[in-house]
């Protein structure tokens, strides 16, 4: 057990998705793994572990934001052993021809602000996915025919963003999309040495405000789910 993780040892398998929505993971867990057990309950953070296809996995929430993300990410991957970590997120669209319920893979993630900031200081660290699960997933995608993108997008510390300028430019820069946790993921999987990428749906969109209700982000983004799995044991 840790502060924030009931888990007993052994209970968190070494592939973790990571969706924000503790929601979102009891669904992926009773609808895609056999088995699933719940783990986790501190805080109302729901994690469950069962098999996919015979192969362990826990599907954990990570809250919003990356302080959260952060918090989740340490505790599993320093006291649970996690190897491999995927965010399976919502994201809203910052390209035209990035639509509603595409999927996003993301192949680096800039952010003005994460956790990690205070360590990396005044360096513009590049936040990456990992090559083989990013590849692996771009695969799935398209042999499954999803409408899929591979690219930059921005990690957010905000949601209600007052900085529409600071959008503008990142649009124009080619960032797919917003979040608000895949760059500190990469970061602390890159410093312990671990596997990572995020998988986001797309929810809504920034340049036509197209939005999806919240029901529909908890229970209806099952390709990025099963990309995710599929991906992780490629
Ligand atoms: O749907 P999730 O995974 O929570 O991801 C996105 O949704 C939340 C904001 O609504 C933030 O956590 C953002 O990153
Ligand atoms: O962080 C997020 C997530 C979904 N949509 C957004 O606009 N921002």
């Amino acid at each position: 057990m840790t502060f924030h993780i009931g888990a007993k040892p052994g209970d968190i398998a070494e592939t973790v998705l990571l969706p924000g929505d503790p929601y979102r993971a009891r669904w992926a867990a009773q609808k895609y793994l056999e088995n699933p057990v719940l783990v986790n309950e501190v805080r109302g953070m729901l994690g469950f572990t069962g098999t996919y296809k015979g192969n362990r996995v826990t599907i954990h929430g990570s809250g919003m934001g990356m302080p959260s993300l952060s918090i989740y990410a340490n505790e599993l991957i320093k006291d649970y052993g996690a190897q491999t970590l995927i965010r399976i997120g919502s994201a809203g669209a910052m390209q035209e021809n990035v639509k509603v319920r595409d999927v996003v893979l993301a192949q680096a993630a800039s952010t003005a602000g994460s956790p990690s900031r205070l360590i990396l200081r005044e360096m513009n660290y590049a936040p990456v996915a990992d090559f083989g699960l990013l590849s692996a997933a771009h695969r799935v995608a398209l042999a499954r025919e999803v409408p899929v993108h591979v690219g930059g997008i921005y990690s957010s510390d905000v949601f209600y963003d007052e900085r529409p300028d600071l959008n503008k430019e990142l649009t124009r820069h080619g960032t797919l999309c917003v979040e608000m946790e895949a760059a500190e993921l990469y970061t602390l999987a890159a410093r312990y040495g671990r596997r990572a990428l995020a998988i986001l749906t797309i929810s809504d969109h920034l340049i036509t405000g197209e939005a999806l209700p919240a029901d529909q982000r908890e229970t209806s983004f099952g390709a990025m789910v099963e990309i995710a799995l599929e991906a992780a044991f490629a």
